[in-house]
């Protein structure tokens, strides 16, 4: 047993610009899930705490380009979150919010505790300001050159591209976001957290008493650590936020990354009014569930906050994820590069726990990770299905046909019986090894084992053959494989919660607590168990062809919204432009030319005569779809021969972003032969 008696898990709270995605899922609230489940399976006193993160610069900026308030930003992702997050069955005991009333009370209470105390360094300095807008510039309200990378679209907290964390007077070149303007510098006075302060005691606590931390972590700390910290500026001049609760510090507020992980302490307050059990008790274990990106919040500046207030625990463990990416790329919020969790759950109903499973699977546990579409397709297919799906389904479906669905009983246990059981205990030792360590993907593929060994146990035994000449025997096999699958019910429960419950149902089982795992009676003699569906269903390509689909087709958006017109031409004479005499005409007859992909031979009536164009636009059009179609035509360019036509002028088209071809046509429909000028 440990040496706690309660544990908090925190899962970072999810930044309300933008919808849930599977990088956040498996980065986060997968993993972090399991483990609340596991715990409470162990009946341990256990609390999830989740929330949305409302604050900060990204959040008024998205408002502004929206035209509405930042209130109904948040107020629109917080729905859209919770009910999603809700529905995939992430099981928070509390999700909250930073614009609670709550919460706001909490962060100020916290600011002023260390500012009262003297926690706090202050300092004026000058920041930029857009004289235009009467405003000064913080993080993200600010661009300009990366001094590290070069990169042109660094922000004033962060360089995007290279990762550095900067501040905005680093940046070569800033300009503001909102004006365009280059800003000037003018002074203004902030609280500072002097970091620096913390170093020793940091170095201590992580790098002498956490040497068990992931080694992404730890070798993040030690580089932060090593590098030398700095004060941090923990407030900023901007109107959405926690307002500064301080004589002078009207228009500032707390920076985003100070009162967010405060969210953490507002929502279990909001929960319970026992919170300070959780939070101020050193037989209370801390853990926060986050991504590689929050690493420096979480085990640096959120600690040394809590070392600063003085009646805080620290977290007892941060076990970060490196990053999940999307075929191949960087999953990202503002390219669409994503697969939605609320659109998952619209598009695959029932199918929580195949995303569910195929992020722990294929987890970022210690590098970055790749999601395709084929690998969530062969997961479902070749594991859940053909191994999980197959093995209890056969264990049923047999015992109803045998059995009437009564459980028989044991009889004598031969060596394979016995080894077979025996593996169970095993699995479960190794199974809780990994999960306490927080090894998610092995120990789902452990789960996953004792399935495999059931499936193994039925092919070697061959209840359906034996059956024939040894009917005891049989009841002896098949109990044996219930046993297994009532253990499955178990063992997989904190991986796959909706799966099984519905197996629990076909075996006309409750839900059993950890401690029973392991056990080979789970299942007595005579009970009765009921006619089982599918538990799983296999995915066909064509609804993996359509997802991959969907992607492809916010790339060549993406690329489309990219793309910039090219510069003008040089100039040319009113003579040299009236030299061309470009008519409408319309399209008579069309059809392909023989053996080209491009080409269709086109019969155009120009009001001057009837004609021949040959025209490169048959990617973009079907013969038959255009006739009839009014066009512009240069009807004075020298006529020439393309694959033996003659082809007398030319039709203009419009090219788009992608390269395909548009027809310059007139809007309303004019007499064939108007000139165009
Ligand atoms: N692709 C990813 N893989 C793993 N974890 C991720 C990924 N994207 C975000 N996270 C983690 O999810 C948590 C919540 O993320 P947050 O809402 O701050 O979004 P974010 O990092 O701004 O992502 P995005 O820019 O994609 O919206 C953070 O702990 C973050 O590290
Ligand atoms: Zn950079």
């Amino acid at each position: 047993m440990s040496q706690y008696k309660r544990t908090l898990i925190t899962s970072a709270l999810p930044y309300a610009n933008g919808p849930v995605h599977i990088g956040h899922l498996a980065g986060v609230y997968v993993p972090a899930d399991i483990y609340a489940r596991y715990l409470r399976l162990k009946h341990e006193d256990v609390l999830f705490i989740g929330g949305s993160d409302e604050h900060g610069v990204p959040i008024t900026l998205k408002a502004k380009n929206e035209g509405v308030t930042p209130q109904d930003v948040v107020d629109k992702y917080h729905s859209i979150i919770k009910d999603s997050f809700a529905r995939f069955g992430i099981s928070f005991d509390v999700y909250s919010r930073t614009s609670a009333p709550v919460h706001h009370e909490t962060a100020s209470e916290f600011f002023r505790k260390l500012y009262d105390s003297g926690k706090f360094v202050e300092q004026t300095s000058a920041q930029y300001y857009d004289e235009e807008n009467k405003q000064f510039l913080a993080d993200r309200y600010i661009v300009g050159t990366c001094p590290k990378c070069g990169f042109e679209k660094a922000y004033g907290d962060q360089c995007e591209s290279c990762g550095t964390s900067l501040s905005p007077t680093d940046l070569i070149n800033p300009k503001s976001m909102i004006s365009g303007n280059t800003p000037v510098l003018k002074e203004t006075k902030h609280w500072y957290l002097p970091l620096d302060e913390y170093e020793p005691w940091l170095r201590e606590w992580i790098l002498e008493g956490h040497k068990e931390w992931k080694t992404n972590v730890y070798g993040q700390c030690k580089s932060w650590i090593d590098s030398g910290l700095q004060p941090r500026a923990v407030t900023r001049d901007l109107n959405w936020g926690v307002p500064v609760p301080v004589e002078g510090a009207e228009g500032k507020v707390l920076y985003v990354w100070f009162d967010a992980p405060i969210g953490y302490i507002s929502a279990t307050k909001e929960l319970t009014p026992d919170w300070e059990k959780y939070w101020k008790d050193p037989e209370c274990k801390m853990v926060h569930f986050i991504g590689k990106d929050n690493i420096v919040f979480h085990c640096i500046i959120f600690p040394a906050m809590l070392k600063a207030e003085g009646s805080f625990i620290l977290p007892e463990n941060v076990p970060a994820n490196e990053f999940l990416n999307l075929e191949g790329d960087k999953i990202s919020t503002s390219r669409n590069w994503a697969v939605w969790l609320h659109e998952y759950l619209d598009e695959f109903p029932g199918k929580e726990d195949v995303l569910k499973y195929t992020l722990t699977a294929n987890a970022p546990e210690t590098k970055d990770n790749d999601f395709t579409w084929k690998d969530f397709q062969a997961r479902n297919n070749n594991e859940l299905v053909a191994v999980l799906g197959n093995f209890v389904n056969r264990a049923l479906v047999l015992t109803q046909k045998y059995y009437s669905g009564e459980v028989p009983a044991l009889g004598d246990l031969n060596d394979v019986d016995r080894q077979t059981l025996a593996e169970i205990g095993k699995l479960k030792a190794d199974v809780e090894k990994s999960l306490d360590t927080y090894r998610f993907r092995e120990a789902l593929k452990l789960a996953m084992d004792l399935a495999r060994l059931g499936n193994k146990y039925l092919a070697d035994e061959e209840p359906w053959k034996v059956v024939k000449t040894d009917p005891e025997r049989v009841k002896t096999v098949m109990n044996i494989c219930l046993q297994i699958t009532a253990n499955l019910t178990i063992m997989l429960e904190p991986f796959l919660p909706f799966s099984m419950d519905k197996l629990r149902g076909f075996l006309n089982l409750g839900k059993l607590d950890w401690s029973e795992l392991g056990r080979t009676d789970l299942l007595a003699a005579g009970h009765q168990t009921k006619q089982p569906e599918l538990l799983f269903e296999k995915i066909e390509d064509a609804t993996i062809d359509a997802q991959v689909k969907k992607l492809q087709d916010t790339k060549k958006a993406n690329e489309a919204a990219q793309a910039t017109a090219k510069p003008a031409k040089e100039n040319c004479s009113f003579d040299d432009f009236m030299k061309m005499d470009i008519r409408t005409g319309t399209i008579m007859e069309a059809e392909a030319v023989a053996k080209t992909k491009k080409l269709l031979k086109l019969k155009i009536d120009t009001g001057i005569d009837t004609r021949t164009v040959v025209s490169g636009i048959a990617e973009y059009y079907k013969p038959e779809e255009i006739i009839g179609q009014q066009v512009s035509i240069l009807v004075n360019l020298e006529p020439r021969e393309l694959r033996g036509i003659m082809s007398q002028g030319m039709i203009l088209m419009a090219e788009d972003a992608d390269g395909s071809l548009k027809f310059v046509s007139p809007v309303d429909k004019v007499k064939n032969g108007s000139e165009v000028r």
